[in-house]
């Protein structure tokens, strides 16, 4: 497995691959957890070449988030990709083979300041979906995730991208710009890994330790009990989401305002329009976002999002 941190280095790899190769690309901002590396087992599983990209983009971060404080792990991720590929099976079409770890000077080489209007060059928008959901309270996030993303693909040349579906707004959005943009490119999506008590896995979830880690699977059981609503016959948005909301509510009141909602919403999937009513058969996203507010000092508060599909 071999780490390339300029464009250069790694085009001059990618152009050496025999024309029959296909690469597949999950980007990442690093900090690999379990439903990062499945995504990279995904891709292993129908790829010649897997490369998994490690960059955390300013781009994607307002000035008030958390870009300092993202945690950076690159031996430990470099380890977890090595035991992945030591773990897939002598016959997997292909396994790790590249690392793209680009500074940040490589991919923005204008510079990237945080305030939007200081941004100077080339960037990618995704209208309206990206002003939706996630974009309502963090506006300035998925021009600077589309951004990044359109980069990648360029420089990276995938037949194939892994996503998640944690990041659910992000693959439809993605969707979208590979379509519009006529990226001859395939997007997957990859279900969400979560941990035993069904808080999804997110590199954020290290910011979360006791007390704090124990509520933040409210966020999970809201979206639980409103699915399980669902599969019982109820079908009107209003009660399926005022549902999720009390879970959410109660649990902020009872631990005095430790959590808090942002959203919960049911959307189609492919403008993410609200719904009113669930149609069976027709898919519906249901998604939300909460923040874990600081307990004691040193902590800072904690968004965590996660999403269910009602088939
Ligand atoms: N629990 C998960 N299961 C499957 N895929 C995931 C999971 N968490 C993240 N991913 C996917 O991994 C890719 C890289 O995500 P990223 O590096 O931002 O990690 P993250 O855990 O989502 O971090 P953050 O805490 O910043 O949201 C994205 O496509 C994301 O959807
Ligand atoms: C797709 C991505 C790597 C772009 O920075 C990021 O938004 C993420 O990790 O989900
Ligand atoms: N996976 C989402 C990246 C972010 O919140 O910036």
């Amino acid at each position: 497995m071999q780490t390339y941190d300029t464009v250069a280095a790694y085009r001059a790899w990618r152009y050496s691959l025999p024309s029959t190769s296909t690469v597949g690309v999950v980007p990442t901002m690093g900090a690999l957890h379990a439903g990062h590396i499945s995504l990279a087992r995904a891709a292993a599983s129908e790829n010649t070449h897997v490369v998994v990209t490690i960059f955390l983009n300013p781009a994607q971060f307002a000035p008030t988030e958390d870009l300092a404080a993202y945690p950076k792990t690159m031996e430990k991720d470099l380890a977890a990709l090595e035991e992945l590929n030591a773990s897939l099976p002598p016959d997997a079409p292909g396994r790790v083979i590249a690392v793209f770890a680009p500074t940040v000077a490589e991919m923005y080489p204008l510079g990237i300041p945080l305030q939007r209007c200081e941004q100077v060059g080339t960037f990618v928008e995704v209208i309206p979906l990206s002003a939706k959901l996630e974009g309502g309270t963090r506006p300035h996030f998925f021009r600077g995730v589309a951004t990044v993303c359109t980069k990648l693909f360029n420089i990276t040349q995938p037949k194939r991208v892994y996503f998640g579906q944690k990041d659910v707004q992000q693959t439809v959005i993605l969707r979208r710009l590979l379509g519009d943009l006529h990226f001859d490119i395939q997007l997957r999506v990859i279900g969400t890994e979560r941990e035993k008590d069904g808080l999804a896995m997110s590199s954020r979830n290290v910011y979360l330790s006791g007390e704090r880690r124990q509520v933040a699977v409210v966020l999970s059981k809201a979206l639980k009990a409103a699915e399980s609503l669902y599969n019982n016959g109820e079908s009107d948005a209003g009660k399926l989401l005022d549902a999720a909301r009390r879970i959410v509510e109660k649990c902020g009141e009872e631990n005095g305002g430790m959590v808090k909602l942002d959203y919960v919403s049911l959307n189609e999937p492919e403008l993410l329009e609200e719904v009113e009513k669930v149609e069976r058969g027709r898919g519906v996203i249901l998604s939300a976002a909460m923040w874990v507010n600081p307990t004691r000092e040193g902590e800072g508060t904690v968004r965590l999002i996660d999403n269910l599909i009602l088939e």
